[in-house]
């Protein structure tokens, strides 16, 4: 590297940003769906049943001199179960941590009683808020300007995006406002990576996803997908092994499916899904377990990344 070089990128790496941004929204407002598109990547799983973000999830993107690091949050709703709790308390404490919050909500739902309830939380943490106001796609254009102004009037926000997490519409905007509040600071990660989701971690979500898109019906949400083993073979290619944890037998029968048949299909879809983003051949196995109340053991949330909430 010549000396002209090298202070190019001292001077490069002298401008550098990286900070964190948490999005906050009430569950299927889009929080996965605008992750992945910001990142450009499938980092977080996205179906139609709503509450299927468990674990924080951080998507990394890169943006001219800022590195911004996301941290996709649960949904965000009344607690009734342990685990609910642990999910709401772990998305808040991603949200104090952050250098910016962007609350994305459904437009099409307006200022309801779910967003105000976001917003009343909101208020009590001092970072820079971003409005994100989502599915524009699906929404009358003139309707947008009423929900802008009423979210603003209840809690008033540093700017405000319509966007369409969906299409792309006015994501962009949104990744260069944040590029800019990035604090200035070295890079946390390298440059290509754009998840620290344990790849292990984001095999199960995958299965997981494929599970509920299969039976969405008919599943609770009490069903769980661990990676139990991943070989790497020297020819490239991996091996999982996968266990699928349900609450009761009759939800065993349930995902296995007559002769194996639904069971196969997940599996097949999964490793269709596996192998495109990992670029290696994947061999991949699953197994159905019966684990009573899983949702009551400890062990499960140090798993998922979240505090067992005594209480
Ligand atoms: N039409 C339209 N649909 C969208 C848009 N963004 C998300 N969706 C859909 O809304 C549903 C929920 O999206 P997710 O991204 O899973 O929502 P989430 O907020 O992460 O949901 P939880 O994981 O439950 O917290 C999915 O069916 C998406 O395809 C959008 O801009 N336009």
């Amino acid at each position: 590297m010549s000396d002209r070089d090298e202070s190019q990128s001292d001077a490069l790496e002298a401008a550098h940003r990286c900070g964190f941004v948490a999005l906050i929204g009430a569950p299927n407002a889009g929080k996965s769906t605008l992750l992945n598109r910001l990142v450009g990547a499938k980092v977080s799983i996205v179906t139609h049943k709503v509450q299927t973000t468990r674990s924080l999830v951080r998507g990394i993107a890169v943006r001219g001199p800022a590195q911004i690091v996301f941290v996709d949050t649960p949904g965000i709703f009344r607690p009734k179960r342990r685990l609910d709790t642990a999910m709401v308390r772990s998305a808040w404490a991603g949200a104090t941590d952050a250098d910016a919050v962007v609350m994305i909500a459904d437009a099409r739902k307006g200022l309801d009683e779910e967003a105000e309830a976001i917003l009343a939380r909101l208020r009590d943490i001092p970072h820079r808020r971003f409005l994100a106001l989502n599915k524009i796609d699906v929404m009358r254009r003139d309707k947008l300007l009423e929900v802008t102004a009423a979210f603003n009037a209840a809690l008033p926000f540093e700017r405000t995006f319509m966007i369409s997490a969906l299409t792309g519409d006015g994501v962009d905007d949104l990744m260069a406002a944040l590029a800019e509040v990035m604090p200035a600071g070295p890079w946390l990660y390298p440059e290509d990576q754009i998840s620290d989701f344990p790849l292990r971690q984001l095999a199960a979500e995958i299965t997981r996803e494929k599970l509920y898109l299969r039976l969405h019906q008919e599943l609770p949400y009490e069903s769980h997908v661990e990676t139990e083993t991943w070989t790497e073979h020297r020819d490239g290619s991996v091996r999982i092994e996968q266990t699928i944890y349900v609450a009761r037998e009759s939800q065993r029968a349930i995902v296995l499916g007559k002769n194996g048949r639904t069971i196969k299909e997940i599996g097949a879809a999964s490793r269709e899904e596996l192998a495109a983003i990992l670029e290696v051949p994947v061999h991949l196995s699953l197994f159905v377990k019966v684990r009573e109340s899983w949702a009551d053991d400890p062990e499960r949330y140090r798993e998922m990344g979240l505090d067992f909430p005594r209480d």
